[in-house]
This record gives C-alpha cells, structure tokens and sequence, in this order.
C-alpha cells in the first residue's frame, strides 16, 4: 500500500481558534472538517508544500520560520496510508477565505469534537485541545 505524504495547519488565531475547512463535494470525504493542507509534491520540501497549498487554498501568506511541527497522523485509508505532519500557524499574512473549501471555521479547540472530520484527524484534535 502506498504511502502519502500530507501537510497540514492549525493556523491559531488571536482567541485561541483554529481554522477548519470543510471539504468541497466531489472530492473525497466531502463535507468533512479539516484542517487546510494537502499531498507534498515530488521534489518539495514539506514545509515549502504547506506554504503553497495555504495561499491556493486560503489566500494568505506565511513562512518556513512560522511553521512550527506539532504532531502526525498516521492511518490507514482503504486505498492509502496517510501520513499527515500538521504543523501549528500563529503568524500569517492576508486574510483566510474559503478559496477551494466549500466553508471555513474558526473553532475553540474544545468545540473541534463538533465537528465531523476525517478518521485520521480524531487523535490530533486530543493534542489540540491539551495543549493549546
Ligand atoms: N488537508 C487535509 N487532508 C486530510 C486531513 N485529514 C485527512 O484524512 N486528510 C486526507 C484527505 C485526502 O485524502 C488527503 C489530502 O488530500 P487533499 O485533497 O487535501 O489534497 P490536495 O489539497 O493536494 O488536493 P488535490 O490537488 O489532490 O485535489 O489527506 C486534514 O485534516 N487535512
Ligand atoms: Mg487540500
């Protein structure tokens, strides 16, 4: 099975909020909560991955010295295993919009259990709420 390499971003707002995005129709796990990410290309550094899906998927602008590593996911879809890196945003330029999400969210960490997310994304939310 093959192994897919994902990054992720808590982007942590001045109140203590982190963004989620829900996922568009059409897409797989559609109208599921995540956080905003995606596949790291061939040749691309994780980090460089994160910074190009933030502006494409939200508009906003941050930098490598920004990303700060957290946790990782790692869990077996029927199709793929997922290996997700999600990193912890506090400073960014630009305002977040829902650019390729059907929605966005800014959520209290204890209210993230609100909402639907994928399978993989349950044991982050734990980390979220303990350490944030
Ligand atoms: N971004 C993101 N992806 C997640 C999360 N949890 C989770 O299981 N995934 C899965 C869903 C997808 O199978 C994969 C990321 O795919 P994606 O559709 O966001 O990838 P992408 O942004 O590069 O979009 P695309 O060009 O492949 O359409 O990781 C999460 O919290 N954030
Ligand atoms: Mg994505």
């Amino acid at each position: 099975m093959k192994t897919v390499l994902v990054v992720a971003a808590a982007l942590i707002d001045n109140d203590g909020r982190v963004l989620i995005a829900q996922r568009p129709e059409g897409k797989s796990l559609a109208g599921q909560w995540e956080f905003p990410g995606g596949k790291v290309e061939e040749g691309e550094t994780p980090e460089a991955a994160l910074i190009r899906e933030l502006e494409e998927e939200l508009g906003i602008t941050t930098k490598a010295a920004c990303l700060a590593p957290f946790v990782f996911a790692s869990h077996t879809y029927e199709t793929f295993h997922l290996l997700m890196p999600l990193y912890l945003i506090r400073r960014w330029e630009g305002t977040a919009r829902a650019l390729e999400h059907t929605a966005l969210k800014w959520v209290k960490p204890k209210d993230l259990r609100d909402y639907p997310m994928p399978p993989a994304d349950a044991p982050l939310v734990a980390y979220l709420v303990d350490f944030l």
